[in-house]
């Protein structure tokens, strides 16, 4: 079922506000490399190319070509002219998706993410958007953000799980989505990247 979701007012002062990928937070964005996923024995750079490619479950060449960039804005832009294509109930299960992505980020990338999502404290984390304030929110004058701030809302969830140690780091279920393909394959649980430490991606 598709919710409305609320429209929030943000006091930058007191939430940790994210957006580009270099600056303070930045990693909490999809747009960050160095949380790479491995789904289905395939490796992703960005959990950013992951959510874009779940856009197209019938789709497995467009779904290689999305997953085979690095850059994860350029991921998003690969699925941009298929817009159109997107699974008819994208609307429905979009927020279950990200939800999902979000958590392969974590338990793939558990270390250091983990530590990234505590750090935030207690504060509300909001990404700042100059036009999405579905994903994100936007600024409204100098001190306000406004929006539906999904994508940081999923984040606060993920980091109370943490917190209350709820947060299973073992293995990861498929969220409970029809049709929940991947290269022409239902993908299966994740579970932590046994090579953690390799940082190779870090920083490209
Ligand atoms: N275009 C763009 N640039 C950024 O820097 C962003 N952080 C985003 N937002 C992210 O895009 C994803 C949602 O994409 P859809 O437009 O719904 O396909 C999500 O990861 C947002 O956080 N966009």
């Amino acid at each position: 079922m598709k919710r409305k979701v609320g429209i929030r007012t943000y006091l930058r002062e007191e939430c940790i506000v994210f957006h580009k990928t270099k600056e303070s937070f930045g990693a909490l964005s999809n747009m960050s490399s160095g949380f790479p996923i491995t789904i289905n024995n395939r490796h992703i750079s960005t959990s950013e190319a992951l959510y874009q490619a779940c856009r197209f479950p019938f789709n497995p060449s467009l779904q290689e070509l999305i997953i085979s960039q690095t850059s994860p804005m350029t991921a998003k832009m690969r699925s941009k002219p298929y817009r159109n294509e997107t699974r008819a109930d994208w609307p429905m299960v979009r927020v279950r998706i990200m939800r999902w992505c979000l958590q392969a980020k974590l338990i793939q990338n558990f270390a250091i993410f983990s530590e990234i999502l505590q750090g935030t404290g207690e504060k509300p984390i909001v990404e700042y958007s100059s036009k999405d304030n579905f994903w994100g929110a936007i600024p409204q004058g100098d001190s306000t953000l406004v929006g539906a701030n999904v994508l940081g809302r999923l984040l606060m969830d993920l980091r109370l799980q943490l917190q209350q140690n709820l947060f299973s780091a073992d293995h990861l279920p498929p969220p409970e989505v029809d049709n929940f393909l991947f290269l022409n394959s239902p993908i299966k649980e994740i579970y932590p990247r046994i090579s953690e430490n390799d940082s190779s991606d870090l920083f490209t």
